[in-house]
């Protein structure tokens, strides 16, 4: 089965911040995106809110439970107090957990799980007590032990970090071997029985070779590249772009 397009809002929200008016809507260019074909939303509410506001979320929840029964809404963000009871209070079908400082201008790497297992162990547990099925964000290091940690603490898939696969969009070469290291770390997570979601930096352009290597890959999560294409494209189309991207019938 292709793997499933989450559309991230983060980029949309920042292009509606500008002004203190509230266009380019958030949840209505999601309904787009969900009535054009993708299968979620994703959102990750930083603590200083300088792209989704705490306040999008309910909407956004809303748009799913009300129109899109089947689609999923997805939260990324550092477990905080502040994120954990966000999560709680709007319940997404997915919860990825990254690394992130708050002073971070974006997400740059994955899980040390070596040295944070404990935190993870607590967190996990806490969200897999609400019923939510749990992404931990990895780099692309195929390294079993560190996976074996992932799915022992109890998450159920990881996010392969994709952004270096992402930055290679000139030098195919090293595109490869970056497609490559991804690929290995998607077949052991496989092996010890985690799904496996990508995200940071994905494109129409990369998105297929990625595909090709990891077929069995369950989800990506794209904002930056997806809103930039729906400028020139549309939203809609773009969807499509991305789905067909994905290797799915549209
Ligand atoms: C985990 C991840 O890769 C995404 O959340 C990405 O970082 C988008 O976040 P921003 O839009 O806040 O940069
Ligand atoms: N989870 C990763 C994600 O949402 C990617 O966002 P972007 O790098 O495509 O903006």
């Amino acid at each position: 089965m292709p793997a499933k397009l989450s559309v991230n809002l983060n980029a949309i929200a920042m292009l509606r911040n500008r002004r203190d008016l509230p266009w380019p809507s958030v949840a209505g260019l999601g309904k787009i995106a969900l009535t054009a074909g993708a299968s979620g939303l994703t959102v990750h509410p930083r603590p200083d809110q300088r792209h989704i506001r705490f306040t999008d979320l309910s909407p956004i929840r809303s748009l799913i439970d009300a129109e899109f029964p089947q689609a999923e809404f997805n939260m990324e963000g550092y477990p905080e107090e502040g994120f954990l009871r966000l999560v709680e209070e709007h319940r997404p079908e997915q919860v990825t957990l990254v690394p992130d400082d708050p002073a971070q201008a974006t997400s740059d790497h994955g899980w040390d799980f070596r040295k944070e297992r404990g935190v993870l162990e607590k967190v996990v547990g806490r969200l897999k007590g609400l019923g939510l099925r749990v992404s931990l964000f990895a780099d692309a290091e195929p390294d079993r032990e560190a996976l074996q940690i992932a799915r022992d603490v109890g998450a159920d898939r990881i996010e392969l970090y994709t952004g270096p696969y992402g930055g290679c969009y000139d030098d195919p070469a090293r595109a490869a071997v970056l497609v490559e290291a991804l690929g290995a770390t998607a077949d052991i997570a496989f092996e010890l029985g985690l799904g496996v979601n990508a995200g940071h930096d994905l494109t129409v352009a990369n998105l297929p070779p990625l595909a090709a290597r990891i077929p069995a890959l369950d989800e990506v999560s794209i904002g930056h590249g997806l809103t930039a294409d729906a400028l020139e494209y549309g939203m809609a189309e773009t969807i499509r772009r991305f789905c067909r991207a994905c290797g799915q019938p549209v």
